[in-house]
């Protein structure tokens, strides 16, 4: 897991005078799912156009396995699988036809196992503007992983798709990386970049912020451990706690210590325990943390 597929050093993107990213720099290693995050506008679809060879950057250097996307998009083609826009597929092209097309492209077979996969068999003569946003975006994932990309960059791949089709979706992205494919995954939901992601980076009005595991990244915040704890007695009633629906409330940033420190009191007070619950800041409360003003930055 140590070879750096991705290497993004420096680069930065500008739209006339206004710098969109400023001097980010990551690596992403073989096999891993990298998961690019940020509120809007932060720069996360500047830096995937760039590194899929759709824009060029206007500082520092993208590589991905050796290669300058905004240079040789001939050798780029065959090593990265993207996710499309709907609007860049003709609307009267079947998905069967969509499939044969992207095959050609790659000069593969037909990937008709994909559709099967992904739902679509049924909807194999249906022209893709009568698909629904979902089948579309299935589709459209479908024809991204056709040719065994050994890199797949996905721009909010599960957006609008329903919780079936997202749980598939994960179990297809956690095969290919067990294949060794590298995946760069940009979201806005916190639940999969923590699920799915190995590493990420936070990305906030074009600058790289954060980078780690989302483990790392959690643990790093201010935010307290909440611990509830529901007993048979009364003995936290003078503890520093809050009472709410039977479940006395406490934060800390040593949770180990204060676990201890409670459960002793239950003791000493010849109380019962019925119910203790450690809850460790999520992601999301330590994503709100850094990019909220007065944040990280
Ligand atoms: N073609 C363009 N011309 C001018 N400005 C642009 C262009 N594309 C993006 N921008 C600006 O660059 C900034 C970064 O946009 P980008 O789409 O990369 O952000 P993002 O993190 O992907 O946002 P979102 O989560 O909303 O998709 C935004 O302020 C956006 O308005």
């Amino acid at each position: 897991m140590s070879e750096e597929i991705i290497k993004v050093v420096d680069f930065t993107k500008c739209y006339g005078d206004y710098t969109a990213v400023n001097g980010i720099s990551f690596e992403v290693k073989k096999g891993e799912i990298f998961g690019i995050l940020g509120p809007n506008g932060a720069g996360k679809t500047s830096t995937l156009e760039c590194l899929e060879g759709l824009r060029n950057p206007d500082g520092g250097k993208i590589e991905i396995m050796g290669i300058d996307p905004s240079k040789d998009s001939v050798k780029l083609k065959d090593i990265i699988g993207v996710q499309l826009q709907s609007s860049a597929l003709p609307t009267t092209i079947t998905v069967k036809e969509s499939m044969r097309l992207f095959s050609s492209y790659h000069g593969i077979k037909p990937r008709y196992d994909l559709l099967k996969r992904m739902r679509l068999w049924d909807k194999a003569n249906t022209y893709f503007n009568t698909l629904s946003g979902g089948e579309q975006k299935r589709l459209v994932l479908a024809l991204a992983v056709a040719h065994n990309p050994k890199v797949l960059i996905l721009d909010e791949p599960t957006a609008s798709l329903d919780v079936q089709s997202r749980v598939e979706l994960h179990e297809l992205m956690n095969e290919l990386k067990n294949q060794g494919t590298t995946i760069l995954l940009a979201t806005h939901d916190m639940a999969e970049a923590e699920k799915m992601a190995d590493r990420m980076a936070i990305l906030l009005k074009g600058k790289l912020v954060t980078i780690g595991t989302p483990k790392e990244i959690t643990a790093s915040g201010s935010t307290e451990t909440k611990i509830s704890v529901r007993t048979i007695g009364k003995s936290l009633e003078e503890a520093e706690g809050t009472l709410v629906d039977e479940y006395y409330i406490f934060y800390s940033d040593n949770p180990g210590r204060k676990v201890t420190e409670i459960i002793n009191l239950i003791d000493i007070m010849g109380d019962s325990l019925i119910d203790l619950r450690v809850e460790r800041p999520s992601l999301e409360e330590r994503f709100l943390e850094i990019t909220s003003v007065g944040g990280a930055l």
